[in-house]
């Protein structure tokens, strides 16, 4: 007997667990674990945590349908896996691989507790479009690219060699297997009545949820404009829409992949899916991934104006209607994501992990590795980053992507009545003057630089 643990891989068809469960024709405990950890500071009630959360409902609902049985524990990961064992006859664990700092300590934990059991550990790769060692081999590389550029066109290469099909296992091709959830001990694991209290709500919206439907929305009606509307980011639609349902793996990459490749138009979508990769790639191989800010002395920034730049009171229309979009619904077109991190990181001089652990909180499609990765691009401090004497002006670029300030009358609705010319331009309270401000960022930014105490990015090219 198999026991499965369902971590950021929440549905029932292509995972590569399953197709590896098929494979052994083993029955399957499928199980998922409510780590408290990663709920910790009222996550639960936050946009990212909610959104994981809505998808959690769906996939019980999922399993319902399918009357395989399915559990939903809480508690240590190790402590949980330990007593099911000591409960089941299961001989092996399986679970999909993860990149986070977190998550690998988790795994090895994991690993130490099934192995010392006696049974076996299995981690499988699922969340990539490929596989990052087979990249390298095929490559030839050894160290992992740290321009994109380059990667694209090897990455490319390689897609196009090895298409990644979607597994054709399906939740109703596994023999469930159940054991019993109520015996004294398991019971302390049990969902704290709250949380399951959340979970009941969330079932009428869980099932709208949809994420196949979003996805050929997209491809059938927007795909085609992608390039141009991309950036446009006052018209809802432009983009797909589809990373809260990705990076909860409610949607397989593969799947998407795989129907991207139907439509003619797919070149510059299919680019970002390939930024995707990249970062993961990159968390995967780069043991700095996780650490940068370690090599810089950032002595100089300070959180002076967090409180401002959460809370949208800079003054600056384009930031604080982005942030007003992202505090009241979780959401924010990329484009936004790079004006706000760069006025946040540069103009503010504030320090990056600062602005990244808010959008941790916020982003309904949160993902570690990704926002780590538009973070360090922002504030010219990862690879293949943005240069540092590269500052977004926020008002040209509000003017050039929003001109008719739809966006922002939308979000600010005091400002609704300002003609369009004045809508973009800084209030009179704004908390930095936008010239001077970046003048002083290239200066701090290039001593920064300058003095890193070592330079992941050379030390490991
Ligand atoms: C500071 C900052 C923080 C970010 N944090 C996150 C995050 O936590 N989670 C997250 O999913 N994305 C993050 N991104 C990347 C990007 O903003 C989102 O992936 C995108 O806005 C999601 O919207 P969409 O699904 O409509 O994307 P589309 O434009 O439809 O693109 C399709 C898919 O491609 C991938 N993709 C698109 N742009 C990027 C990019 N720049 N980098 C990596 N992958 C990309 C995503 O998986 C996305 O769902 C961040 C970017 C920045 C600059």
């Amino acid at each position: 007997m198999i026991i499965f643990i369902h971590r950021r891989d929440l549905r029932v068809q292509d995972l590569a667990a399953f197709e590896y469960i098929v494979r052994t024709n083993q029955p399957s405990i499928h199980l998922f674990i409510l780590d408290p950890f990663l709920l910790r500071k009222n996550r639960a009630n936050e946009h990212s945590g909610r959104n994981f959360l809505l998808h959690l409902t769906a996939l019980k609902q999922a399993y319902e349908k399918w009357k395989h049985p399915f559990y939903i524990l809480y508690g240590s990961p190790a402590d949980i896996i330990a007593e099911v064992l000591d409960h089941t006859s299961a001989g092996e664990v399986v679970a999909h691989r993860d990149v986070t700092p977190y998550g690998k300590q988790r795994d090895r934990e994991l690993k130490k507790v099934v192995e010392g059991k006696g049974a076996r550990w299995t981690l499988l790769l699922d969340h990539l479009l490929m596989d990052p060692a087979d990249f390298q081999s095929y490559a030839h590389r050894t160290e992992p690219y740290k321009v994109f550029t380059p990667f694209f066109n090897k990455w490319s290469a390689y897609m196009h060699t090895y298409t990644p099909a979607p597994y054709t296992t399906h939740i109703r091709h596994l023999h469930p297997a159940s054991f019993h959830v109520h015996d004294a001990r398991l019971h302390a694991y049990e969902m704290p009545e709250a949380l399951e209290q959340t979970l009941k709500q969330m079932e009428p919206e869980a099932v709208r949820l949809q994420p196949e439907e979003r996805l050929t929305t997209f491809l059938d009606e927007a795909l085609l404009h992608y390039e141009q509307r991309r950036d446009r980011y006052g018209h809802e639609e432009a983009t797909s829409g589809i990373s809260r349902h990705l990076n909860v793996g409610a949607l397989s990459i593969r799947e998407v992949y795989q129907q991207m490749m139907e439509y003619p138009a797919h070149s510059v979508w299919r680019r970002q899916l390939a930024w995707r990769d990249f970062y993961l790639y990159q968390a995967m191989l780069d043991p700095f991934y996780f650490e940068y800010e370690k090599h810089y002395d950032l002595e100089q920034l300070s959180d002076h104006h967090f409180q401002a730049w959460a809370t949208a009171q800079t003054g600056i229309p384009i930031i604080d209607a982005a942030m007003t979009q992202l505090n009241e619904t979780g959401e924010m077109p990329n484009r936004l994501r790079m004006i706000t991190a760069m006025f946040f990181t540069k103009n503010l001089l504030c320090p990056f992990p600062l602005g990244e652990t808010y959008f941790r909180y916020k982003l309904a499609d949160y993902d570690n590795t990704l926002n780590r990765g538009g973070w360090l691009w922002s504030s010219s401090l990862g690879y293949d980053a943005s240069p540092y004497f590269r500052v977004m002006n926020p008002v040209s670029q509000s003017q050039k992507f929003d001109p008719d300030g739809r966006y922002l009358r939308k979000w600010l609705p005091h400002l609704a009545a300002l003609p369009d010319r004045d809508i973009h331009l800084p209030q009179p309270r704004a908390i930095v003057d936008l010239k001077n401000s970046r003048a002083r960022a290239i200066e701090v930014y290039k001593g920064i630089l300058s003095k890193a105490k070592s330079n992941p990015e050379q030390e490991n090219r």
